[in-house]
């Protein structure tokens, strides 16, 4: 269906007729148009005054034709993002032409930009090993591009609700946080409330209660004041701001379900943070103006600078680790190279560093306190080592899709980001995959660690291929290599070259530590 050749205009044009009949969420699709600057606000009010759905979506699809190449292509961008709600569910009415797949299909610049990085590597490298320019635009992928679109700051102008989504650790709860310590820190003089609530295992959160419950169980005030900051609240709740922050089920508090379908507080702003599993129940209950913003994690140069100001001139040496540096995307992952980098006095090898990350993504995931965790860790270990094993497999199937994972696993969701992948014009499957690929790399290898009879065979099977085992600390002390190559490298082998790395370097610091 892609045509690389065709212009953002002629793609659209092409499907026109089949967008006229089946974009929703004409709203988000108008504002996001208006944001973008393709449609000036006399424009949307215009289309918006149409009579019907179908009349809004022509005049959308006319103008946006007529403005040329540069709007079109926003409004494909526009649709790609919010595709779950303006291309809705794949209905049998649209069988024949799939608009899901057509968008899917469009070749976006990043893209472009991607493949001229990757041809400028090819050159570079080709004549050392072909393969590794694979490797580092495989990596480089994980990377979100530069531009931000929408601020903390930016946010706090809108009055919509906000739904912010993102994976784990991707800093969600971050931008929570700047927006509430930008309200804190402004100069106005004037009362108003921003409130926020902490979602995550809120059992506390219960159906039965009530807006007072939700309002001062946490923030005790005496019974008199109580009352006059709820009048207040009630009579001015334009002046509310309320951040509920990691909802996953919002049936299970009916008090914040009513706030967010604006039958408490109406014209209150509500914020929520949701991974993306949870979005599409929560968006059920959500105002059709809502604004969805995807937390994206830490682009190239943002990685640049966190690693510099938090190290200073060792930076370079995670920059200079293309693995490493890709992994920094996740803020959460970041965080903890910095940590493990910082260390000066007890420097750890690489191996340790991952196991870091994975203790402390599942300290925070479980909010179970330092000191218990390996308790905690004792007790989840079937979940953990079975999804050491679906690492395991899907590597052995020279895959990043985890099968054979129960999505009630949730000790193991910090790790993963999910999958719907299309089966059937009605059906579609759920699976997983690791947030970057070296934490499946080395989930496998803790399989590996579990079951060494089967080293072996893996090890046996590395030795077709280039292999050099790096078992440097953070600090780039004590590196031993091995090598016994045959190259060329097959492509489809690069891989599996890979993960032999991983899983070699975890048996032998395994054999190292005893
Ligand atoms: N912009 C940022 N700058 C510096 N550190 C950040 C940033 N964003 C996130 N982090 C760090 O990454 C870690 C994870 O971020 P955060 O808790 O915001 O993720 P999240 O998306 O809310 O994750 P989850 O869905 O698991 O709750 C935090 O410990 C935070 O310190």
């Amino acid at each position: 269906m892609a045509c690389t050749g065709q212009s953002a205009s002629q793609y659209v044009e092409g499907a026109r007729r089949h967008l006229v009949n089946g974009l929703q969420s004409l709203s988000i699709i108008l504002e996001n148009l208006f944001q973008q600057e393709v449609l000036c606000e006399e424009e949307v009010s215009k289309i918006q005054a149409e009579k019907d759905d179908f009349d809004k979506r022509r005049q959308i699809l006319d103008k946006v034709i007529k403005k040329g190449d540069g709007a079109c292509y926003e409004f494909l961008r526009i649709i790609d993002k919010t595709r779950q709600r303006t291309l809705g569910k794949p209905s049998l009415e649209n069988v024949g032409f799939d608009l899901h797949y057509w968008i899917s299909c469009y070749p976006f610049r990043e893209d472009t930009k991607m493949d001229n990085k990757y041809l400028q590597g090819m050159v570079n490298l080709y004549f050392i090993l072909c393969v590794m320019t694979v490797l580092i635009y495989e990596l480089r992928t994980y990377l979100p591009e530069e531009k931000v679109q929408i601020s903390p700051s930016d946010l706090m102008k809108k009055n919509n609700t906000i739904l912010l989504v993102g994976k784990s650790g991707i800093g969600k709860t971050a931008v929570a946080h700047e927006m509430w310590r930008q309200w804190a820190e402004r100069h106005d003089t004037e009362l108003d409330y921003m409130l926020y609530f902490d979602m995550r295992g809120a059992s506390h959160f219960t159906t039965a209660m009530k807006l007072q419950d939700l309002l001062f169980n946490e923030f005790s005030q005496s019974d008199e004041d109580r009352d006059e900051v709820l009048r207040d609240i009630m009579k001015n709740s334009e002046k509310v701001t309320m951040i509920f922050d990691g909802v996953s089920d919002l049936h299970s508090s009916s008090v914040v379900q009513r706030l967010v379908k604006k039958d408490l507080l109406p014209d209150a702003k509500i914020i929520i943070t949701c991974r993306p599993d949870d979005e599409e129940d929560i968006e059920d209950d959500l105002p059709e103006n809502f604004l969805r913003v995807e937390v994206k994690g830490f682009s190239e140069q943002t990685i640049r600078t966190y690693l510099s100001e938090n190290l200073g001139e060792e930076h370079k040496q995670v920059v200079n680790n293309l693995e490493l540096f890709t992994l920094c995307h996740v803020p959460m992952y970041a965080l903890m190279v910095v940590v493990c980098f910082s260390s000066k006095t007890q420097p750890c090898t690489i191996t340790e560093l991952y196991i870091n990350i994975v203790r402390f993504c599942l300290q925070k995931n479980s909010k179970t306190r330092e000191r218990f965790l390996n308790s905690y860790i004792k007790t989840e270990g079937e979940k953990i080592l079975a999804l050491a094993k679906a690492a395991f497999d899907a590597t052995e199937r020279k895959s990043v899709i985890l099968t054979g994972l129960g999505c009630e696993d949730t000790c193991v969701c910090p790790f993963l980001k999910t999958l719907n992948i299309k089966v059937a014009p009605t059906d579609t499957e759920t699976t997983s995959a690791f947030l970057h690929y070296t934490m499946q790399e080395f989930f496998a290898a803790l399989w590996l660690l579990k079951n060494p009879r089967q080293m072996k065979d893996v090890l046996q099977s590395c030795e077709e291929y280039l292999f050099e085992v790096d078992c440097s600390d953070t600090l780039g002390r004590n590196r031993w290599c091995f090598s016994g190559t045959k190259t060329p490298l097959p492509l489809s082998a690069s891989n599996h070259c890979r993960n032999s790395i991983t899983l070699a370097k975890a048996c032998i610091c395994f054999e190292t530590n005893g």
